[in-house]
This record gives C-alpha cells, sequence and structure tokens, in this order.
C-alpha cells in the first residue's frame, strides 16, 4: 500500500480585527474576522516535519494587524485581495491563498437632543458581510463577496401548493402564509476590480426588493427571483448562491379558546426547517475556478 498527501492548507483563522479611525474627535470603526489559508510546497512540513517552506500562522495573523495599521481597512474585499496578493508574492513555497473575512457592523449609539456621540456604537442589528478571496502564482485571482444572517419576513404575498402528497403527507395547502428567511448569500465577481462598496449595496438591496416584490408560490421560486434580480442589474456580478431556511411559522389553533384566529397570531418555529438553496448564473459565467472553494 502507499500513502500520499492530499490536498491541504493551512492559516489562521478568525482573527479579530478592530480598525478605529479618528477623524478629529469623530471616531469610525471597522470591525472584521479574517481568516487566511496558505497551500503551495507542503509536502515536507507534512512528511518529515521540516518547517522551511511554513509561514506560520502566527506571522499570519500579524500580518493581518499590521496591514489594518499600514493600509487601513476599507472594502473588506479590497483587504483581503491585499492580503492574498502578499502572500503569494512575498513566499515562493505559497502557491495559493484563500482569505475569508467576515465584517460586523457598529451604529453610532443617537443622543436625543444632540450631536450624536462622536466615539460611542452599538453594535448593529444588520446582517453580517462576508467575502472569500483567492489568489495564486500564475495570477489567478477570484472573489466571492456574500452577506449571511438577513433576516426577512413577508406577512402576506406567500402561498404553497400543488406540491406531491402521499401517504406521508400532513401539510395543508395556503393561498396565505408569513414567509420568513434568514438569507445566506455569495455572488461571485467577474473580476477583481468590482466597485465592493457600492456593488455590496446595490446587491444587498436588490435581494430586498426582490424579496419583499415577489408574490411567492415557494420559497424556491423567491430565491430564483432574488438571484435573477441581481444579475438583471448588476452586471459585475455573474453567479448568485443562496442559502434560505424557511423559518416556519405555524398558525396557533385558538378555537379551544372560543376564538378565531384569522392569519394574526403564529407559533415561529426555530426547528426542523426546510432548507432551500440554489445557484443562479448568466449563461456566459466564466469559469468559476477555484472561487466556491
Ligand atoms: O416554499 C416552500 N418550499 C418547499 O419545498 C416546502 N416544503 C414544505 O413543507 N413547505 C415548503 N415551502
Amino acid at each position: 500500500m502507499t500513502v500520499v498527501l492530499g490536498p491541504n492548507r493551512y492559516g489562521k483563522a478568525e482573527t479579530r480585527v478592530v480598525r478605529v479611525v479618528r477623524d478629529g474627535g469623530v471616531h469610525s470603526i471597522k470591525d472584521i474576522n479574517v481568516s487566511s489559508a496558505l497551500s503551495g510546497d507542503m509536502e515536507d512540513v507534512h512528511l518529515t516535519g521540516d518547517n522551511a517552506a511554513v509561514l506560520p500562522t502566527d506571522t499570519q495573523k500579524n500580518t493581518a494587524y499590521a496591514f489594518a495599521r499600514k493600509h487601513g481597512v476599507e472594502q473588506i474585499e479590497d483587504f483581503a485581495l491585499l492580503l492574498a496578493r502578499h502572500y503569494v508574492s512575498s513566499q515562493p513555497s505559497i502557491h495559493h491563498a484563500r482569505v475569508e473575512i467576515e465584517e460586523y457592523f457598529w451604529d453610532r449609539i443617537p443622543v436625543s437632543g444632540a450631536q450624536d456621540r462622536r466615539h460611542s456604537f452599538v453594535r448593529s442589528g444588520r446582517e453580517v458581510r462576508t467575502c472569500v478571496v483567492h489568489h495564486d502564482r500564475d495570477g489567478r485571482t477570484t472573489v466571492v463577496s456574500g452577506l449571511k444572517d438577513l433576516v426577512v419576513l413577508n406577512s402576506t404575498g406567500s402561498e404553497f401548493h400543488g406540491y406531491i402528497t402521499d401517504e406521508y403527507t400532513t401539510l395543508r395547502p395556503t393561498t396565505d402564509r408569513v414567509l420568513a428567511t434568514a438569507v445566506s448569500a455569495r455572488w461571485r465577481h467577474v473580476s477583481a476590480d468590482s466597485p465592493f462598496g457600492e456593488s455590496y449595496d446595490e446587491v444587498r438591496r436588490h435581494l430586498l426588493e426582490a424579496f419583499a416584490g415577489t408574490h411567492s408560490l415557494s420559497l424556491q421560486q423567491t430565491l430564483y427571483a432574488m438571484g435573477e434580480r441581481v444579475l438583471e442589474n448588476r452586471g459585475e456580478v455573474c453567479e448568485v448562491r443562496m442559502a434560505m431556511p424557511n423559518k416556519h411559522h405555524f398558525l396557533v389553533d385558538l378555537e379551544p379558546f372560543g376564538m378565531d384566529n384569522p392569519n394574526e397570531v403564529f407559533y415561529a418555529a426555530d426547528r426542523p426547517y426546510g432548507l432551500i438553496e440554489g445557484a443562479v448564473l448568466t449563461g456566459d459565467a466564466p469559469d468559476a475556478c477555484f472561487a466556491w472553494e
């Protein structure tokens, strides 16, 4: 029997970087979570323990902090590109870098009757912004942006009927239900020089508007409409992948209490939940290469 080393990568996961930008007394903050994963000439470290090709994960953590000081952090995709290109171009043993970043939003604390506090923030209830960048020594680069935990609900405009029924089916068809989900969406950029800030805001807007504006016959149909809407409006994006849990809202039976329930009182179940996943892409989308790895 022969044993060989298979695919491998290593890096520092979840380096939490908080960058404060001081504009006089007015501060703003960028709160990110950086994970880097490198691969290349890593046979020796695995087979013999020779670390000569290894850029330590501790150094990768330090690089994220040092680059935040040196270059600042604006769009997370640009920061990820900077790091990924740095690892591949500075270390001959590193052939491929994958950098993933999450961004957490903060809002200023409003102060009634006064100027908002200039250095006080409250963690936003908004979604988490994400990106994954790959760069290799052949100069191939891919950028996938995304968001997760974008929680949305339509209190009407959603139906579900006409599905298969068999001996195990108990679900009743409905022409008016609550449709709720926490959107996870990732979208692949055609190239590495998209206007990432504007692109994020606009993709998010299109996702929300499509969710709100689609009279839904299934969450699958809504998912497709959301992806289609992004692709029709944002030329820098060629593929959207989404995962949407169906956050079931069951009508509570109030008859035992002598009351009707005309679609007003629901039990919001947390599990199990339907999980609807899908990709929507343009007919001429370039090859994804390693973008989704
Ligand atoms: O939008 C839905 N899609 C399904 O596939 C499904 N299955 C189910 O039980 N409820 C729903 N809702």
